[in-house]
């Protein structure tokens, strides 16, 4: 069996973990809330993803040094906007340390109020069901409470610390997919 390359290693630094962990491509959010004064507020949030279908749960990952994440905490619900290609600029504002990231964009108030940021792909209001650990990071579940409507544009993809092209418009089923390599008996020419 060849050796395992030095990345597989225990012995790697914070820049290689980010190299490796740069390699799960993934969409860009932005969670939104409103603070004490009913102004919006909010953080660029790679790791969101679909936790339970029944109930329906949701779950994002604050640094815990996030200046967001205290302020969901206080209103107890949120606002995932999950963003389209052409919203680059947005990400790139809610990512960055700032006073005001929502200067200049615009948004509508969801059913609860929260800050629903006018062309992303769609949007989904929760309340916080429970907050776990997560090293430097919160874990934090969210009950989904209502869903926006799907906009057919393409997604914002978040790969390698940069912002993947999505030009190509064809989106290949996954269960087709799976059901055709699981029955695929074509050699190698799969790949
Ligand atoms: C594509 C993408 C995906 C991301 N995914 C995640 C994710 O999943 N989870 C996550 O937690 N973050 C993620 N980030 C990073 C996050 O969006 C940024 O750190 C963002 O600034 C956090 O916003 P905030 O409002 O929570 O905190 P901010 O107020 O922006 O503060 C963030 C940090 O900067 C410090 N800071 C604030 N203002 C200043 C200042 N003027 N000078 C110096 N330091 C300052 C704060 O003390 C804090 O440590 C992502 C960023 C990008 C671009
Ligand atoms: N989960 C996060 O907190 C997270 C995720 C992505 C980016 N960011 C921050 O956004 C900024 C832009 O990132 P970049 O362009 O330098 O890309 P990068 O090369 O740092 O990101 C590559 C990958 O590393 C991981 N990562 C990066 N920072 C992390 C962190 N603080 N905690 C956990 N995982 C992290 C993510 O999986 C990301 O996809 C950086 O300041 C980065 O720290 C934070």
């Amino acid at each position: 069996m060849a050796p395992l390359s030095p990345y597989g290693s225990a012995d790697f630094d914070s820049r290689q973990f980010r190299t490796a962990m740069g390699q799960f491509c993934t969409g860009v959010t932005i969670i939104t809330t409103l603070d004490g004064d009913e102004a919006p507020v909010g953080f660029a949030c790679q790791s969101f993803t679909a936790l339970s279908l029944d109930p329906p749960l949701v779950l994002f990952c604050p640094m815990k040094s996030s200046r967001t994440w205290p302020v969901i905490a206080e209103r107890g619900a949120f606002c995932v906007n999950v963003l389209a290609n052409r919203q680059q600029s947005v990400s790139a504002k809610f990512g960055a340390p700032g006073q005001d990231k929502f200067a200049g964009v615009d948004w509508d108030a969801s059913p609860l109020g929260l800050p629903v940021i006018r062309h992303c792909l769609t949007w989904v209001e929760c309340t916080v069901e429970n907050i776990f650990d997560g090293g430097d990071h919160h874990i934090v579940v969210g009950r989904a409470q209502t869903l926006g409507e799907v906009l057919q544009d393409k997604p914002l993809l978040f790969y390698r610390g940069g912002y993947l092209s999505t030009e190509h418009p064809r989106v290949t089923p996954a269960q087709e997919a799976l059901s055709d390599f699981l029955t695929w008996n074509g050699g190698d020419e799969w790949l």
